[in-house]
């Protein structure tokens, strides 16, 4: 059989992003040779690198090679050098030209909280520990996209709009998804208050009663969602939700685990997936070996996942669990009296893990 090759599009973007996309990359390189498939990589930037260099966040010929790509893993994008600029030539507008360009409107956060990290969490061990959910976010609408938007000297509005076929696509997403877990979908929206999220929940309800009447449905109101996945996080299994909401809860859901360094993220839908994790650039920790490079670890597992290569990311996968349970961890999962890795250091043990694993055959 012909060895699979993959062309992966590598954007570390700014502050963290570079330091924690090389420990990706390491990952993947290491899981290429231990499970006999071919990776290239091309390394381009985005974000606030991008405007430095050519004045753009997102340069047309980035953009193409990422449309050519199997895969673009991206770090993240912004800081505080690039935050007077106007909304349009931001860093984070870059991102999200490129979501939208993708067509990744599912963008899939997945929040675990295993044995190893019960006690880094600020919440209570016998509230967290087992936490196994999957936050299911609209990507590519809502009131990130929706126009009109703008301000003049008085006064600055913005449009959450959803068109029922945006939310049909994506509660499908979410029930899929709920079918291979634990068959559960918890909805959220403001429906108390927004039309668009009176129409969010006729559609979510409409594709349950007449394609998944086998799974169980719940809605809450947005708020609620956000009180209840503290207190009693095991309750939920697949939640979806919109684009800005979705943003939110999962910031707050890494309190879970204990630091936003251990959600990663798919974003799906085109012919081209982004995997990229759920934090930002983390410019109060940029430039120190500081960073938990898990999340973008972990997003590449979820990119090896999608391009079929499934015990590679399990080896991946595995590898994380191996350097927690061993203490390999970076300073925002150590707790009093622990002695905390450098970025390099986490990445190095897992890509050496990864590599001596040897792959079921085939
Ligand atoms: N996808 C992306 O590229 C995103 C970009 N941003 C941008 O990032 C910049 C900073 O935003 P913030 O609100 O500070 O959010 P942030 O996610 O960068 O940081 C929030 C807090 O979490 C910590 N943190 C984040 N990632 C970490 C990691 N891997 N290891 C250890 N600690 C970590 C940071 O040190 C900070 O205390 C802004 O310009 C923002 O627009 C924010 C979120 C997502
Ligand atoms: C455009 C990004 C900065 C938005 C964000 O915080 C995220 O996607 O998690
Ligand atoms: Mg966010």
């Amino acid at each position: 059989m012909e060895t699979p090759h993959y062309h992966i599009v590598v954007l570390p973007g700014d502050g963290i992003g570079p330091e924690v996309t090389r420990e990706a990359v390491r990952v993947l390189e290491a899981a290429a040779e231990a499970f006999g498939f071919r990776l290239t990589t091309e390394t381009h930037p985005v974000g606030g690198a991008a405007i430095d260099a050519t004045g753009d966040p997102l340069p047309e010929p980035v953009l193409q090679a990422c449309l050519q790509a199997d895969a673009v893993l991206l770090g993240a994008v912004g800081g505080p050098k690039w935050d007077n600029l106007d909304r349009a030539q931001r860093p984070e507008a870059g991102l999200l030209r490129l979501r939208k360009a993708l067509e990744a409107y599912a963008n899939l956060r997945p929040v675990q909280v295993p044995e190893a990290l019960a006690d880094a969490s600020p919440l209570k061990r016998e509230v967290v520990a087992g936490t196994d959910l999957l936050i299911v976010r609209e990507l590519t609408g809502g009131i990130y996209f929706g126009e009109p938007r703008g301000r003049n000297g008085q006064m600055a509005w913005n449009t959450m709009r959803y068109t029922r076929e945006e939310v049909a696509r994506i509660a499908r997403v979410a029930f899929e998804w709920a079918k291979r877990r634990r068959g559960r979908v918890a909805s959220v929206d403001k429906a108390n208050v927004l039309e668009v999220s009176q129409l969010w929940r006729e559609v979510v309800s409409q594709v349950h009663r007449e394609e998944f009447p086998e799974l169980e449905l719940e809605h809450f109101y947005v708020d609620n969602a956000a009180m209840q996945l503290v207190r009693d996080p095991r309750r939920f299994d697949v939640v979806v939700t919109g684009n800005l909401f979705g943003d939110i809860l999962s910031d707050l859901a890494a309190t879970l685990p204990g630091s936003l360094g251990m959600l990663p993220s798919a974003s799906i839908g085109g012919r081209v997936g982004l995997f990229e994790p759920v934090h930002g650039s983390a410019p109060d920790i940029a430039g120190q070996g500081k960073a938990n490079p898990l999340a973008a670890i972990l997003s590449a597992a979820m990119l090896l996942e999608t391009l079929g290569q499934e015990a590679a990311a399990r080896a991946v996968r595995q590898g994380v669990d191996a350097a927690l349970a061993e203490g390999v961890k970076t300073a925002d999962l150590c707790r009093a009296g622990e002695t905390p890795a450098s970025t390099e250091a986490v990445g190095q043990f897992i890509a050496a893990y990864v590599r001596q694993q040897t792959p079921v055959a085939s």
